[in-house]
């Protein structure tokens, strides 16, 4: 079978969101259920989240890229305590590249006021950008994306016979990131570089609005052991699992590999991606009897501890390896 003939599995979540008649939440639940065990992602409509909240984020994006370097460099996310801000083009390569990424990308987080537990709470790096223009519409977004992620997650939990009640724990103070991201052209001069690199996500859920029409994104497929294209579509949101999820619910949904490689002829491509990890001190709601009770910190500690150095309080209270 030719790739370009199997598409991610389409569900449209308003069935659970504002179901019009009996069995409409079970059948979004059982469908969320079943691509996230064969392909650890789908596409969604039916999401909750309106066009012009898509449209204002991706012209935020899109502005905030177009500053002058130099002024995005000042507010580069290596010297931010909370690590948000700006990443610079090439700045991260993975084990096994040969070069690194060639995107951009800026880090918005939860806005707490204090610089709290090795910063992963505290508040965010506005750049200096008219409030109406950037920080309104992108502060609009992140709270619809991190509303729509809590709700995946709370699918997921369904999905494994679990109750949704297991959510106030998670979802107490969770560790939502948002990542804007801007690809330059792809350099077919340049063997070996990706916009984003094979990799998969390491934390919880994964929402994800691309500029429509500028394709890239490719995910693995087991079961073809090939690269499977996805579309970028107007208002449909990919949605997918992390290795959190895939190792929490021991198997049962997928964290799959995927890479970005911008197949815009000789444009830029936008997207922004919505991670939602959950509370900080929070344990596996996919398995509520997980005798190992490791923290949604001591995943993430352990995914920064090479780029960033923690406090040792905030180590041992999140039950992570010293
Ligand atoms: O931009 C995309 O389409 C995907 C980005 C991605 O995979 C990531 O940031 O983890
Ligand atoms: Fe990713």
């Amino acid at each position: 079978m030719a790739t370009d003939e199997v598409t991610l599995p389409l569900v449209d979540l308003s069935g659970y969101i504002n179901p019009q008649k009996p069995g409409d939440k079970e059948r979004v639940i059982a469908e969320v259920r079943d691509a996230c065990a064969k392909y650890g992602f789908f596409q969604a409509t039916g999401h909750g989240i309106p066009l012009d909240q898509q449209k204002s984020m991706l012209n935020s994006i899109d502005t905030l890229f177009n500053m002058p370097v130099e002024e995005k460099r000042k507010l580069s996310f290596l010297k931010n305590p909370c690590r948000r801000g700006y990443e610079e083009s090439g700045a991260s390569l993975r084990d096994g590249d040969p070069l690194p990424d060639s995107k951009e990308a800026y880090y918005i987080g939860r806005e707490d006021p204090v610089v709290e537990h090795s910063g992963f709470y505290g508040p965010n790096v506005w750049p200096p950008l008219p409030e109406e223009g950037f920080r309104n519409p992108v502060w609009e977004y992140y709270q619809s994306t991190h509303h729509l992620g809590q709700l995946i997650w709370e699918i997921l939990l369904l999905g494994l016979g679990h109750p949704v009640s297991l959510m106030e724990e998670f979802a107490k103070r969770p560790m939502v990131v948002l990542k804007m991201i801007r690809y330059p052209p792809h350099r077919s001069d340049l063997p070996g570089q990706f916009g984003v690199g094979p990799h998969t996500d390491f934390g919880g859920i994964t929402v994800l609005l691309q500029e429509a029409g500028k394709h890239g994104l490719q995910v693995w497929h087991e079961g073809l052991e090939q690269w499977l294209p996805v579309k970028a579509a107007k208002d449909i949101y990919i949605i997918n699992c992390g290795d959190m999820i895939g190792k929490w619910s021991g198997g049962q949904y997928k964290s799959a590999k995927h890479q970005v490689i911008n197949a815009a002829d000789n444009e830029a491509r936008l997207s922004c991606a919505t991670f939602f990890h959950g509370d900080l001190f929070a344990t596996n709601p996919l398995n509520p009897s997980d005798p190992h009770r490791e923290t949604v910190g001591a995943l993430l500690v352990k995914r920064f501890r090479n780029q960033f150095s923690f406090d040792k309080e905030l180590i041992a209270a999140v039950g992570a390896p010293a």
